[in-house]
């Protein structure tokens, strides 16, 4: 069986039991991002509306219910860029705003992918160089962490944000890599 939404795809069933539907996250939104790198460039999209407009970012959004991480991951990316592609899980990110419920990102780095990229409403799809990632065009944090996400590494990280207005201000973070060197596990073709 799959496990419910919300663990990993990558987490090996030992036991589950009870019945019934699992009870929906309170307290706690599920989302996906995913970034394509290939050679020395990294496709982001520059995002057209809602959470994060003008912001480049990876493809990515809410987990439905019902939905694993990895079929949400998958959906977005078509829906987003117009592409699907082989996903590995690479790390987990919590992004906590006072106030807000908090945001638990799965994390998924492709190598190759099917289908052309195509603008969507959400994104519009832009190629960058990875030694020039437009940095001060993104989340805060994301010059933190995607270094880790291009070296190869499994990482999980934390990160704080003041809602001041508009703006999310970039409050405390925490990154860290998993003790195998490279990432691993969960890849699977979509
Ligand atoms: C402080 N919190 C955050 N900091 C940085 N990034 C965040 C985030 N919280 C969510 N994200 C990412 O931003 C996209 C949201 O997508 P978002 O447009 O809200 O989702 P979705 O496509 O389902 O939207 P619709 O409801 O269809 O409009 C998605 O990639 C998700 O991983």
């Amino acid at each position: 069986m799959v496990p419910p939404p919300g663990i990993p795809d990558a987490v090996a069933e030992v036991n589950t039991g009870g019945s019934g539907e699992w009870f929906p996250a309170e307290q706690i939104r599920y989302y996906t991002n995913v970034f394509l790198v290939q050679d020395d460039k990294i496709l982001l999209g520059y995002k057209k509306r809602g959470l994060g407009i003008h912001k480049y970012n990876g493809f990515g959004g809410k987990v439905e219910p019902n939905e694993s991480t990895l079929d949400a991951a998958a959906r977005e990316l078509q829906e987003e860029a117009g592409i699907t592609a082989p996903l590995e899980h690479v790390g987990v990110l919590l992004f906590v705003v006072p106030g807000d419920k908090w945001a638990h990102i799965d994390i998924f780095r492709a190598m190759e992918y099917s289908g052309t990229i195509t603008e969507s409403d959400e994104m519009r799809p832009e190629w960058f160089k990875t030694t020039n990632i437009p940095f001060d065009d993104m989340w805060d944090a994301d010059r933190y962490w995607l270094p880790l996400l291009l070296s190869e590494r499994h990482f999980s990280g934390r990160v704080d944000f003041e809602k001041q207005g508009d703006s999310f201000v970039l409050k405390k973070w925490w990154f860290g890599i998993h003790s195998s060197s490279k990432s691993q596990g969960a890849s699977k073709s979509t």
